[in-house]
């Protein structure tokens, strides 16, 4: 059987469900072009026809289609190529013509469209967003770029696009498209249970199409309880799972759900321990942890010794126990992530774990297994911000480890924010710390008033941000070394700030002096 999603597949604009109002304003886009010449930027959940509209559009105006994801690190020269400054006056094809850029004949034109691009970001290794930025606003063809969170898309591009919004399809306009295909495909149904596939997919058109059809295999009749049982047997993707455990599910249903998924344990766990803070609040979130915890220890025997019986005991923690953790429920749509930590190989994971080590003084592998979890959690989106800054400067970390470990976007301006603090928290630390190890600076007079605050030995530099010393300790040793870093500093002391920047002592600093 081919796949109905392809085979009912849209191919006029008129055939898009649902979206009216933005199906108009697309069409409003392509027909004006000549006049604005921008992208447009259509976005939306996934499965709802943004990636359909686009070619119906194109189809519609007899259009070439050039289709392109963003995730592919060569898209930024295929658009280079065919849609930026030398296609402005030739098409795809090759022809130079009036086609696309110069106007008039514009039945030669070529939609290019871009799939998944709020994940430009990273991939594009010329430059980066900034440069497919570039080459959007000098397109000399018409680009549409589909993207599921709008807001994963630097500033910069969104400024240089217009905007169209696709909602989520209701499952009124979903039944009438699985009405459609049933009678297409000379299926009968019960009208109950093509509502019932349309109410579980929940605005995902897409979705919908794909349940038809498992449940359609083998029979000419689709009756509710059909729909049903094919909730059970089915297996389950792991998205659904998640909306399952993180959201929607009590902890017997949420131990069945991971039944029916094909994931081991493991894997289950780590699913659920990377998304787990999309939803739950601190209390949810703390009660979660425990279960995921104990979820660990058992899987730390099944390592052991290979009893994998033991597993049963993980997926009860990791499934049934986060769901009981949970208060409520929740709805909506939720961008579910990959865990973070799987490719062990990844370069930016490896640098991490790396500085990590060093600066703690700690092996790899528990920088990577025990501290580089917490830190993910603690700044989880950048948030909160204070303490993002903080680990950044801790671990001299740029834009992609940032983005890396608290799982936000690399080119958003958060994260550029968050970079640019934490080297001037450095610079200013290093500052700090060298003006009171010298006592040449304006430091000078806070040494001099006894606070030793600028104790320049190693020992102290290594808790320098928890230098609150009790007074006792501190008034001798403070003024110990107050005298001898007078003294020290009596040679260059005199001079300005800046002969204390760089002492190139930051091997010194921890955590601890940033947070
Ligand atoms: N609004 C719609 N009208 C008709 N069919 C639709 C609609 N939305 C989705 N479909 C069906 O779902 C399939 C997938 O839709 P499409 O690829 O356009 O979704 P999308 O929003 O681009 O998803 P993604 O963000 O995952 O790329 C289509 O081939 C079509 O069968």
């Amino acid at each position: 059987m081919s796949d109905w999603t392809e085979t009912y597949r849209p191919t006029s604009l008129s055939e898009v469900r649902g979206n009216d109002k933005a199906v108009s304003k697309l069409a409003e886009w392509a027909d004006t072009w000549d006049d604005h010449r921008e992208a447009v930027i259509v976005h939306g959940s996934p499965g709802i026809g943004k990636t359909s509209a686009a070619h119906a559009l194109a189809a519609d105006r007899g259009w070439e289609t050039v289709e392109l994801n963003a995730s592919d690190k060569r898209t930024g020269d295929v658009i280079e190529r065919f849609a930026g400054r030398a296609a402005r006056n030739a098409t795809l094809g090759g022809s130079a013509a009036g086609g696309g850029a110069a106007g008039g004949d514009t039945a030669s034109r070529q939609l290019v469209i871009v799939d998944e691009a709020d994940n430009i970001h990273g991939n594009y290794d010329r430059g980066g967003a900034s440069a497919i930025t570039d080459l959007v606003k000098e397109s000399g063809q018409p680009i549409v770029l589909i993207a599921n969170d709008y807001y994963e898309m630097s500033r910069g591009l969104r400024n240089a696009c217009q905007e169209i919004e696709f909602r989520d399809v209701s499952a009124r306009s979903i039944v009438p498209v699985l009405r459609d295909i049933c009678r297409r495909e000379d299926v009968a149904f019960e009208s109950d249970a093509l509502e019932r596939i349309a109410e579980r997919n929940a605005g995902d058109l897409r979705g919908a199409v794909n349940d038809l059809q498992a449940i359609a295999e083998g029979r000419d009749r689709i009756e509710l309880a059909d729909v049903v049982t094919g909730d059970r047997d089915r297996s389950l993707g792991i998205f659904p799972f998640l909306d399952a455990v993180l959201k929607e599910e009590g902890a017997r249903d949420a131990l069945e759900s991971a039944y029916a998924v094909d994931e081991t344990p493991d894997d289950l766990t780590k699913w659920i321990e990377g998304n787990l803070l999309k939803v739950y609040d601190a209390d949810e979130a703390t009660r979660a942890y425990d279960f995921l915890a104990n979820a660990d220890v058992w899987l730390g025997r099944v390592r052991a010794t290979q009893d994998y019986s033991y597993w049963r005991y993980v997926t009860d923690n990791a499934a049934a126990g986060t769901a009981a953790a949970r208060d409520g429920t929740a709805g909506g749509w939720t961008r579910w992530g990959r865990p973070q930590f799987w490719p062990a190989s990844d370069a930016t994971a490896d640098a991490v774990v790396q500085r990590i080590a060093a600066a703690e003084g700690c092996s790899m592998a528990t920088a990577r297994r025990e501290i580089l979890p917490f830190l993910a959690a603690m700044t989880h989106h950048c948030s909160p911000r204070e303490l993002t800054v903080g680990m950044a400067a801790a671990y001299d970390l740029d834009a992609s480890e940032v983005a890396f470990v608290t799982g936000s976007g690399e080119s958003t301006n958060k994260v550029a924010g968050i970079v640019e603090d934490a080297q001037d928290r450095r610079e200013q630390l290093l500052e700090e710390h060298a003006a009171g190890a010298f006592a040449g600076g304006p430091d000078r007079d806070a040494a001099d008033d006894g606070d030793a605050e600028a104790d320049g030995n190693d020992e102290d530099a290594a808790e320098l941000g928890n230098v609150a010393k009790s007074d006792g300790d501190s008034d001798s040793a403070g003024s110990a070394d107050s005298e001898l870093a007078a003294g020290d500093s009596s040679d260059d002391a005199s001079t300005d700030d800046a002969s204390t920047d760089d002492d190139g002592d930051d091997d010194q600093l921890g955590l601890g002096d940033f947070a």
